[in-house]
């Protein structure tokens, strides 16, 4: 499995130093308040699941699929609600985490969708944030690591389902995904 790695980009450690530090801040931020977290599967589950231990605020959590990037390394696009959320957000405060903002697409089609709904606060989380990529513009609220354009994995985050288990964040060689499919600067 780390043969198909180039290296790691973020340490096991550095990452959990950085989740208390947003935890801490939200929880700042939401002092008072009760806080619902919404965490995109699949790639947010291992943040969220230490990010919301870090919060001493009372929390509820909920959960959506979308699906853009699916067998590829290339956001297809197209953003559809494979799971919907449970919990009615009208008048609740919400915090979406998400593992990465890439092209944008994501985030950007669920914070629209999600202000449709009324809730009495909407703001973003994310683990990493690839800036040099985004085809749309997210105001993120709570930014882990900017990255660079590096196909990363580890920690919630796949290739074709694989490599969500590792413990660290680290970079995927070019030959795992360019011998499958035609993607940017694969040449
Ligand atoms: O900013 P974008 O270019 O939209 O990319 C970011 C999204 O893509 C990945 O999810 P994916 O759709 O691969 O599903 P997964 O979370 O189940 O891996 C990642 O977890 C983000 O949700
Ligand atoms: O670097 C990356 N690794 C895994 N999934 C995604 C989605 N966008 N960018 C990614
Ligand atoms: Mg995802």
């Amino acid at each position: 499995m780390y043969e198909d790695m180039e290296r790691v980009l973020i340490a096991e450690d550095e990452i959990a130093r950085r989740v208390r530090e947003l935890g801490a801040e939200i929880s700042r931020d939401y002092a008072g308040k009760e806080l619902l977290v919404v965490g995109i599967l699949k790639g947010a589950v291992i943040f969220m699941a230490d990010l919301v231990r870090c919060l001493n605020i009372p929390v509820r959590l909920d959960f959506m699929a979308v699906s853009s990037y699916g067998a590829s390394s290339e956001s297809s696009g197209v953003v559809r609600i494979l799971k919907d959320l449970e919990q009615n957000i009208e008048g609740l405060d919400v915090l979406i985490v998400e593992d990465i903002v890439d092209t944008g697409l994501t985030l950007n089609y669920l914070r629209e969708n999600l202000l449709t709904r009324g809730p009495a606060s909407l703001k973003i989380c994310t683990l990493l944030d690839k800036p040099s990529r985004r085809k749309v513009n997210v105001q993120v609220d709570y930014n882990g690591f900017v990255i660079p354009d590096e196909f990363v994995v580890g920690y919630g985050l796949d290739y074709d389902g694989r490599y969500r288990h590792l413990r660290d964040i680290l970079i995927l060689k070019r030959q795992v995904y360019c011998g499958k499919e035609q993607r940017e600067n694969c040449t």
